[in-house]
């Protein structure tokens, strides 16, 4: 595979899974200049979410197998739970002598690189890298996090960077990291999404049309975001020079504190990390693939399929 650092990729990628993320990994490419439509393809078992693809130019299949055949780099976007069947997918509906020496991309929240290249090992020379990042790449404030498998090569690390880093920040992490990063940077956002909701619903309580509130809301937490971000300095002194002395915030702030809302969000952060451990160790995403498609569970003898 070609290594380009600059310009147009010239790999032919795959999304198997035409949901939310790949939509919103695909237009931070294709904002960017990266790709253009011509060389994506697409592969899903419902045809509603393959007309989306197709209008933007994008080619679409129903098989995984005929799409991991086409292209250079796989991107893997499917539900966790669904992994082994996306996959068994690939091996009954393709010829494996055409699927060597693959890409495989995957941003599925508790699948470690492991299961991952246990499953792709009939596919000669498949190449895994994982993946966590979060839906702001469809505006190009993405924040994700990558892991190389056992065989990936500097090439495929570079491609990786390339295509979050023109959507976002993207960051080399240990795989150990993977679950507290899903918990932080994958839901994070709806964490916030929810702080912007409540922080409109006080201002619409208060006499603000909800169009206006909404816009203040969201305003006001990239702000405050930037200025974390761009002058480096620590949240608590960011904080103090809001709030003056008897004033407004600091009223504010007693009431988060008595809500137990700092708890609340550590608590949740907690959480959703602890959900993607526990994902990793459900039988579905441990499940691996056998060459002839049939999926074996690591609790059954017998393949299901
Ligand atoms: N939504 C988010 O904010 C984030 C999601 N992720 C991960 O991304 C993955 C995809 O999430 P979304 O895009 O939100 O899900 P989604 O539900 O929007 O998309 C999944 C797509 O897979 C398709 N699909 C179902 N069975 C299939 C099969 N056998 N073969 C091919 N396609 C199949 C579905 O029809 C659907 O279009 C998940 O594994 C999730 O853990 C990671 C980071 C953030
Ligand atoms: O909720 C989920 O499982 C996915 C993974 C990270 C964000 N959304």
């Amino acid at each position: 595979m070609s290594s380009e650092n600059s310009g147009p990729l010239s790999q032919k990628i795959g999304f198997i899974g035409p949901g939310n993320m790949a939509k919103a990994i695909c237009e931070g490419m294709v904002r960017q200049g990266l790709v253009d439509y011509s060389q994506i393809y697409v592969s899903g078992p419902h045809e509603k979410s393959l007309v989306y693809w197709r209008a933007q130019g994008a080619k679409t299949t129903h098989q995984n197998g005929k799409l991991a055949e086409e292209v250079d780099v796989i991107f893997l976007c499917v539900k966790p739970h669904v992994l082994p069947e996306a996959i068994a997918d690939i091996y009954k509906t393709s010829s494996p002598y055409r699927i060597v020496g693959k890409l495989f991309i995957s941003i599925l929240a508790g699948v470690t690189i492991a299961a991952l290249e246990n499953t792709l090992m009939g596919f000669e020379g498949s190449r895994v890298v994982r993946v966590m990042t979060n839906t702001p790449l469809m505006v190009g404030e993405g924040c994700t996090a990558y892991c190389p498998g056992q065989v990936a090569i500097d090439e495929d690390i570079a491609l990786v960077r390339r295509i979050f880093e023109v959507s976002g920040v993207c960051n080399l992490v240990p795989e150990s990291m993977f679950d507290a990063i899903c918990g932080i940077a994958g839901s994070g956002p709806a964490f916030i999404y929810l702080v912007i909701e409540a922080l409109s619903d006080g201002a619409v309580k208060n006499g603000i049309p909800r169009e206006m509130a909404t816009k203040l809301a969201a305003q006001t937490v990239l702000g405050a975001s930037k200025m974390v971000l761009e002058t480096g300095r620590h949240t608590g002194t960011l904080k103090d020079e809001v709030c003056s002395p008897s004033g407004t915030t600091i009223s504010g702030v007693h009431v988060l504190e008595q809500h137990g809302v700092r708890a609340a969000f550590m608590d949740a952060v907690e959480a959703a990390t602890s959900r993607s451990a526990e994902l990793s160790k459900t039988k579905e995403t441990k499940t691996s693939v056998s060459r002839h498609g049939s999926i074996k569970t690591p609790m059954m003898s017998k393949p299901v399929l």
